[in-house]
């Protein structure tokens, strides 16, 4: 059978082989999944308006992300269990990462633990996605973990005091891995697994401690509101994604990339701003780089990969987002991802 050619297949052929409670999991969102549509629809009401005769005959593609080289400007957002999608899980997606040289953001709710992913993908670049803990001294076990598996950043996902309402998972009654997986990084040194805590009380304050527990690099993610951002940038974050976690946290949020422009603003070029949510096509990466992300990040596209076909899966997915980022450039007259301005981008009024 000829491999999928685009995101859209490749989830068409995901579903096909996941069980149905579990492609919910992965597809789903919030409440009404108001969010989660807009997420995809706000890139399609965005009309690129195209320079000719301003071409490459190679366009550059490559963005360095906190010291961190991407051979494209697609990274892999952090998505948790991927062994239910595929049983060889994250060590598949960190191996295709590595081979289409770009940044893959480790979940904490991975299926195998960071140190693992790490081992399975040399050459892999990884950053480590957080949920802070009630228990500060589990929080920073986890970050001593993260720093031992050679993570580049620590990524604290902002927008998840609870975790959110989900009709889907509901439905089929999903709230737990099926038995055989569990959450590696949540071990405590006696190997007992705990379960994740979201902290409703997390605050500034959390990302402070952060700051005096890791050299790392901090990445705030899940940011949509322009004063955050700024006021993130007084302490010590070093990068933000603007996000709605796909749309399964808040619904009815804005758009990811409808957001972006206001958080690109507060920032004014202080620290890079990344994006995810409703990318699926070359066409939304330069959509969302020309409103001034630096990169973007893909949730879901990776997981239909990795259910599909595993490494190869994944692999080809990342691949193909590279290819038609780079087609778009090429047809948008520009040179590089590094040249695009807002004027490509005509916005509906
Ligand atoms: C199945 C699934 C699991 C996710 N797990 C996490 C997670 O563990 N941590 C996190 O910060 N975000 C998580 N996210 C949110 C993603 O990092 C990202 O924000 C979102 O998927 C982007 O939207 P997209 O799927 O449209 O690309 C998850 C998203 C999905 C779809
Ligand atoms: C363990 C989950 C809370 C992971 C997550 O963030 C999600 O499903 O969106």
């Amino acid at each position: 059978m000829r491999p999928p050619s685009s995101v859209r297949e490749f989830e068409a052929a995901a579903r096909a082989r996941l069980d149905p409670a579990h492609y919910d999991y992965f597809a789903g969102g919030a409440g009404e999944e108001v969010t989660l549509r807009a997420n995809e629809a706000a890139f399609g009401r965005l009309a690129l308006l195209p320079r000719v005769l301003g071409g490459a005959a190679k366009p550059e593609l490559g963005v360095t992300l906190l010291g961190d080289r991407a051979a494209a400007p697609v990274l892999v957002a952090p998505t948790a269990f991927h062994r239910l999608a595929h049983p060889e899980g994250e060590k598949a997606t960190a191996r295709a990462a590595a081979a289409a040289e770009t940044i893959m953001i480790v979940s904490m709710a991975s299926t195998v633990a960071v140190g693992d992913v790490a081992a399975a993908a040399p050459g892999a670049r990884l950053w480590f996605q957080l949920y802070v803990q009630p228990d500060p001294a589990f929080t920073e076990l986890l970050v001593r973990r993260a720093e031992e598996a050679g993570c580049g950043a620590l990524v604290v996902t902002a927008d998840s005091p609870v975790r959110g309402r989900r009709d889907r998972d509901e439905r089929h009654g999903f709230h737990d891995l099926p038995t055989g997986l569990c959450c590696e990084n949540m071990r405590d040194e006696t190997g007992r697994v705990r379960p994740i805590e979201f902290s409703p009380a997390i605050s500034w304050e959390h990302v402070d401690r952060l700051r005096d527990m890791t050299s790392l690099p901090i990445v705030l993610k899940g940011v949509l509101h322009p004063a955050d951002a700024r006021r993130a940038l007084g302490h010590g974050v070093s990068a933000l994604i603007v996000s709605n976690h796909g749309g399964r946290q808040l619904d009815t949020v804005p758009a990811a990339v409808e957001a972006l422009p206001g958080v690109v603003e507060a920032v004014a070029g202080t620290v890079p701003v990344l994006l995810d949510g409703g990318v699926r096509r070359g066409t939304d990466v330069l959509k969302a780089m020309a409103l001034g992300a630096s990169a973007v990040g893909v949730g879901r596209p990776v997981v239909w990969g990795l259910a599909a076909d595993g490494e190869r899966g994944v692999r080809r997915v990342l691949d193909l987002l590279r290819a038609e980022v780079e087609d778009a450039l090429t047809l948008c007259g520009a040179r590089s991802v590094h040249d695009l301005g807002a004027d490509l981008v005509l916005r509906p009024c």
